[in-house]
């Protein structure tokens, strides 16, 4: 207690020290009631603090809310678009494995494919091969069984009676069953005729004859071009053809040659196929056998002539306006002794009715004539040679013709008769400027030339039989004249005599180059001059001797054929067990890859799991951090 000072008035002292008293505790109470407004508006201040804070976290939680779900959602999407992404790439990469196995199996099936053309081609090859040395042992066996059976063959054929035949008129041809007694000839086999000769006055005498073949009246015109078709395969084959007809007039010449003739009707405007003769079908077949060859090596000339009183006429000859008419021409010797008919007209034609087309207009103008015997009765010699010209390139020359003989004369014959090129022939023909450009003579190339010559002979005549006179006796005397210079020729031939007397009419001298009538090819006069022993034990010999090379060839074709076998069974063991190794390997190789597939998508499906586990983790870790954080603001948000 404070005490006033001495000298002053105690009362005012004390009044002034509980004025003080007083203001202090006035001062007290204005600063207990600030501090309180104080407390007040900082608990108002916090209060309003914590309740922006509140709102703002509660804003913030809302957003890190929608955040949250977008990240969700943004994570389901994303999971979504990777399992999309791994199912296409699981499908692409199975796609392509397929793929890849795919081109792997293409790639195998290719090789065994080519394997397989390999062996074919090889097989082709031998087969080709093969085919060649048949085609060309069939060639030499065909031409030998020709020859065998005689380059010169006479067939004979006996005609039905006909009414003509008949002295009363009456039609016996119907009746086919006629006595033996009422024939004149009749074929006792197919090799044998037996005639019967019956003079008034002698007692009838039947004599037999023999021929390669011989026809009955019953046989057909097929049966006759049977015998003649493999004439024609020697044709092409390279030998010279010549079929002819001979024989008494009326005895069926023109029948057998070109089919029935009529007057008006022409050689082939017949309705009945079976009914045509040889020059027809023999176009036919051959035109057929030329279609088998390669197409252009090949091609054929027709010219077709009369010998008529003893004169050459051209049939094929036109006119200035193009008309068919008959020309004369003449038969030469050439310097090679063969014979030729300068300026002759040679047509060139493609297929069987163009040459049978012009056979017709050629015997349009052919001389008939009714004689007792027969009504259209042929008054000449009618000769159709068909010219075949075949390419032979040089290197093929000797494969093409095996046979030795056939081709030293074909040689001889390429070289001789038609040296210069197709253009040059001596023959001045208009067609034959149509003949194939392309086949132009090469020095590798050689044209072949053989012909097929179609003879249809007049008939020899009997005059008191015939009861001709005028004109036609002049006819009938050139025709027998004509006919008894072919058979001195061909005895002359038959005699192997030095000179042959082929000019003694234009008959023999135009077909002196005839196979009939040759003695230059050795092929065709051989078996006549021998005696028939002699021809046969040669034939025996030839035959032994084909068929020992025959049985050695077959014998190593047999070998060769084995070897052969062996070696592709040898190659094909081979090959099977090449691809069976292979087909292992690949097995191998495929299975390595399933389980490196395996392997690599159970690595991917651990990583996939592996990386979902560290994500949920994360996300964990997140949630635990986040839920940390807000606590320890709700803490320190409290303790202010
Ligand atoms: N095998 C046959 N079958 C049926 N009829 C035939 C036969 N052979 C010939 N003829 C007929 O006999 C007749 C005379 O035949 P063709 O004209 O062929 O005789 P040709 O020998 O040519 O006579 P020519 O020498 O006088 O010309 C013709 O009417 C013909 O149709």
């Amino acid at each position: 207690m404070m005490w006033p000072r001495r000298g002053l008035d105690p009362g005012s002292v004390w009044a002034q020290r509980l004025r003080q008293l007083e203001q202090r505790l006035r001062y007290q109470g204005l600063a207990g009631r600030s501090t309180n407004e104080i407390l007040q508006l900082y608990a108002a201040h916090g209060q309003q603090m914590k309740l922006q804070r509140i709102s703002v976290v509660t804003q913030l939680h809302g957003a890190i809310k929608r955040l949250k779900q977008d990240l969700k959602s943004l994570h389901s999407f994303a999971l979504e678009l990777s399992k999309d992404f791994q199912h296409q790439s699981k499908t692409c990469l199975y796609q392509v494995l397929a793929a890849v196995q795919g081109i792997q199996l293409q790639n195998e099936a290719m090789q065994k494919f080519q394997i397989k053309a390999f062996d074919l081609e090889q097989s082709l090859q031998e087969v080709t091969e093969r085919f060649e040395k048949e085609k060309q042992k069939r060639k030499a066996l065909h031409n030998s069984l020709i020859e065998l059976r005689g380059n010169i063959r006479v067939h004979c054929r006996i005609r039905p009676l006909l009414p003509f035949d008949d002295a009363t008129g009456h039609s016996v041809s119907q009746d086919r069953q006629r006595n033996f007694s009422e024939k004149a000839a009749y074929a006792a086999d197919d090799e044998t005729v037996l005639v019967k000769c019956s003079r008034p006055g002698h007692a009838s005498v039947n004599k037999t004859f023999q021929f390669e073949r011989v026809y009955s009246d019953l046989e057909s015109q097929d049966a006759v071009f049977a015998d003649v078709a493999p004439l024609l395969t020697s044709l092409l084959d390279g030998y010279n053809v010549c079929i002819m007809a001979y024989g008494q007039t009326g005895s069926g010449k023109t029948y057998t040659m070109l089919g029935p003739q009529s007057e008006g009707n022409l050689a082939f405007s017949i309705e009945e196929e079976s009914e045509l003769g040889i020059i027809p079908r023999a176009a036919q077949e051959m035109f057929r056998l030329i279609s088998e060859k390669p197409p252009g090596s090949y091609w054929v000339e027709v010219s077709v002539v009369e010998v008529y009183n003893n004169e050459i006429f051209d049939l094929l000859a036109k006119d200035s306006y193009g008309k068919v008419f008959g020309v004369k021409r003449d038969v030469v010797t050439t310097r090679e002794g063969k014979s030729d008919v300068p300026l002759l007209t040679h047509v060139t034609v493609e297929n069987a009715s163009e040459f049978l087309h012009l056979v017709e207009k050629g015997l349009q103008l052919r001389v008939t004539h009714p004689t007792l015997v027969h009504a259209h009765s042929s008054r000449s010699h009618l000769v159709v040679t068909l010219t075949i010209t075949t390419v032979v390139f040089g290197d093929n020359f000797g494969t093409l013709w095996e046979n030795e003989q056939t081709s030293q004369r074909l040689h001889k014959e390429s070289s001789c008769t038609f040296p210069q090129k197709v253009g040059e022939s001596k023959s001045a023909s208009s067609s034959r400027a149509s003949s194939p450009v392309q086949l132009e003579a090469t020095e590798k190339m050689k044209q072949v030339k053989t012909r097929l010559q179609l003879v249809d002979l007049a008939g020899s005549e009997c005059v008191g039989l015939s009861g001709v006179t005028g004109a036609a006796l002049r006819e009938t005397s050139f025709i027998n004249r004509s006919l008894s210079a072919l058979a001195d020729v061909l005895g002359a031939i038959a005699e192997q005599r030095a000179h042959i007397p082929y000019r003694n009419s234009k008959l023999t001298h135009l077909l002196q180059d005839s196979p009939i009538l040759t003695n230059q090819s050795s092929l065709s006069w051989h078996c006549k001059a021998e005696t028939y022993q002699q021809w046969e034990r040669r034939g025996e010999e030839r035959r032994g001797e084909e068929r020992r090379g025959e049985e050695r060839r077959g014998e190593e074709r047999r070998g060769e054929e084995r070897r052969g076998e062996e070696r592709r069974g040898e190659e094909r063991e081979e090959r099977r067990g090449e691809e069976r190794r292979g087909e292992e390997r690949r097995g191998e190789e495929r299975r390595g890859e399933e389980r490196r597939g395996e392997e690599r998508r159970g690595e991917e499906r651990r990583g996939e799991e592996r990386r979902g586990e560290e994500r949920r983790g994360e996300e964990r870790r997140g949630e635990e951090r986040r839920g940390e954080e807000r606590r320890g603001e709700e803490r320190s948000l409290k303790a202010f």
